[in-house]
């Protein structure tokens, strides 16, 4: 299957507004300058964040409980600065709550994403896959990338809804099945390099660094199977994160959580591709490109 770029589909699948600017925010721009249609589904609103802007602290989950909303309007400005107009949150804005760090009482919240019923969740992203009918999907790997259970159950949920958009037995419309699928994956090297970048260059890092291997997101260079540059995009990836005060903090080429570890903004963004069969590669033996072996 080969097709021009403005026939190209890619999809996105997070768990919180900002996770899709961290993971893959100079993919997303890349690909909506080049007329791929990019559609973001965000399985939750974030509800259970900290907040960085003190003004801001009567949002919080136990006073106003009011941050969910306020981060979907940090959301839409990140579309903004991404070039992005196709976002959309599971089951509509507020379906799945935010259901906290692993092991918090937000978890056993009846309402919270964590306790969603997978097979439905997916069924509601099944119409969306039906009708954007994307050659890419990209969302986390099996630990969600670090353990979070909102990142867990968007990896589970988005992995069956493309086995049940597949399947023409399942629910309404046309099946649709997805050429590529692909896992973010930050390679253990690419994150040691920039860390070892800073010491060379007498930097002291504005935030505090730890050990790459005490990281729980990084993973082993060998599971990376592509890595797409993005340079032209850095600065919109720039906007879109300061977009998120609430969540991220910035300072030069750096920026930060909450927990205030420091970590490089990459214009070039990995990935392991899990579904599907892997296009043409550069000379490093990784593809450049998520639709490699899928254009005209
Ligand atoms: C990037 C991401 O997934 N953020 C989540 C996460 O936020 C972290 C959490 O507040 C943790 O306690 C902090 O130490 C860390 O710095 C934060 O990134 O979990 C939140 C609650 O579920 C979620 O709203 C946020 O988007
Ligand atoms: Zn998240």
């Amino acid at each position: 299957m080969t097709a021009s770029a403005a026939s190209l589909s890619l999809l996105l699948v997070h768990a919180h507004p900002d996770d899709e600017v961290i993971n893959n925010g100079a993919s997303m721009a890349r690909y909506a300058a080049e007329g791929v249609h990019v559609t973001l589904v965000t399985c939750t609103l974030g509800e259970e964040g900290e907040i960085l802007v003190p003004a801001l602290a009567h949002l919080a989950s136990d006073r106003e409980d009011g941050l969910g909303a306020h981060r979907m309007t940090e959301m839409a400005d990140s579309m903004k600065a991404l070039g992005v107009s196709d976002q959309r949150y599971l089951g509509g804005a507020g379906r799945f709550r935010d259901s906290g760090m692993m092991g918090t009482p937000q978890n056993d919240r009846p309402d919270s994403f964590w306790q969603a019923d997978v097979d439905e969740a997916a069924g509601l992203l099944v119409p969306v896959i039906r009708e954007v009918r994307p050659q890419v999907l990209v969302t986390y790997d099996e630990i969600g990338g670090y353990g979070h259970p909102d990142h867990i159950q968007a990896h589970r949920v988005a992995m069956r809804a493309a086995e049940l958009a597949a399947d023409p037995g399942h629910g309404e419309g046309e099946a649709w099945a997805i050429a590529k699928v692909y896992w973010n994956a930050m390679p253990k090297s690419v994150v040691k390099a920039s860390f070892d970048q800073m010491v060379a260059d007498g930097k002291q890092p504005p935030f505090d660094f730890k050990d790459v291997d005490e990281l729980p997101f990084v993973v082993d260079d060998s599971v990376v199977t592509a890595a797409v540059d993005a340079g032209d995009f850095f600065d919109a990836k720039v906007a879109a994160l300061r977009s998120y005060p609430t969540q991220v903090s910035t300072e030069d080429t750096f920026f930060a959580l909450s927990n205030n570890v420091g970590q490089s903004i990459m214009s070039v963004e990995h990935y392991r591709l899990v579904r599907g069969e892997p296009g043409p590669a550069g000379a490093d033996g990784r593809e450049t490109d998520l639709f490699a072996g899928l254009r005209g």
